[in-house]
């Protein structure tokens, strides 16, 4: 379970310090998957990079799983980071790699056994199994959004975040990866907290989140 609690996220502003989350409260049960919506500038960005432990709010707690993650030192929200899976609107290869090993780089690092039958499976799913030996350049941008899917799933997270993912796809293109990732995050119990523009996509989300000038509403 996500739990927020009157969270407040600052930045300077001239002389002046501006909310930009603004005592946000909300709780996610587990496996859910929403969408986070609102205007450019109303704080999705803010808030998800919140959840991702890469900002820490100026007061309020934030749970994820029973950690409190907005009390975490440096090197604790370091390892809460590596268990999480982000996805972005650029895909955030890299060039120098493969993509099978683009795939499998985090999970290994965190220790995980990848096995090539698990990869060649989860690759298949999302037909990119013919792009393995490939490289990032190689792909088209809704293959390398595949491939930060699949970089995300194989890591076994319990959350994914997703800014935008298929912000640079086509409609058609967006359908489908947004189809997939629900059902990946589906069969394996991952929350899935994703901001989106689209209303077209949000509305096909068991939940949406509305955020306009840093706080909720509904
Ligand atoms: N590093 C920063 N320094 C100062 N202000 C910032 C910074 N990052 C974001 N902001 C401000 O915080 C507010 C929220 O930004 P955020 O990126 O969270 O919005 P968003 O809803 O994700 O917008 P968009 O849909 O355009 O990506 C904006 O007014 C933005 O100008």
């Amino acid at each position: 379970m996500i739990q927020l609690k009157d969270v407040v996220f600052s930045r300077a502003d001239g002389e002046a310090q501006r909310r930009i989350i603004d005592k946000v409260s909300v709780t996610i049960h587990d496996a859910q998957q929403v969408a986070l919506v609102g205007d450019s500038g109303s704080g999705k960005t803010t808030l998800l990079n919140l959840l991702a432990g890469l900002l820490v709010p100026d007061s309020g707690e934030i749970n994820v799983n029973g950690t409190v993650i907005s009390e975490l030192d440096e090197n604790q929200l370091a390892r809460y980071r590596r268990q999480i899976g982000v996805i972005f609107q650029h895909y955030q290869l890299l060039e120098a790699l493969n993509i099978a090993d683009n795939i499998t780089f985090q999970a290994r690092l965190n220790g995980l056994q990848v096995t090539k039958p698990a990869l060649t499976a989860l690759a298949t799913r999302l037909g990119i199994a013919h792009k393995l030996s490939a490289f990032p350049s190689e792909l088209s941008g809704g293959e390398q959004q595949r491939v930060g899917i699949a970089r995300a799933i194989i890591n076994q997270p319990k959350v994914i975040l997703a800014d935008e993912p298929t912000g640079n796809l086509d409609s058609e293109r967006s359908q489908e990866v947004l189809e997939l990732l629900q059902a990946l995050c589906k069969e394996h119990e991952i929350n899935l907290i994703m901001v989106t523009h689209s209303e077209r996509l949000a509305v096909q989300f068991e939940r949406q989140i509305r955020l306009k000038s840093g706080q909720l509403y509904d």
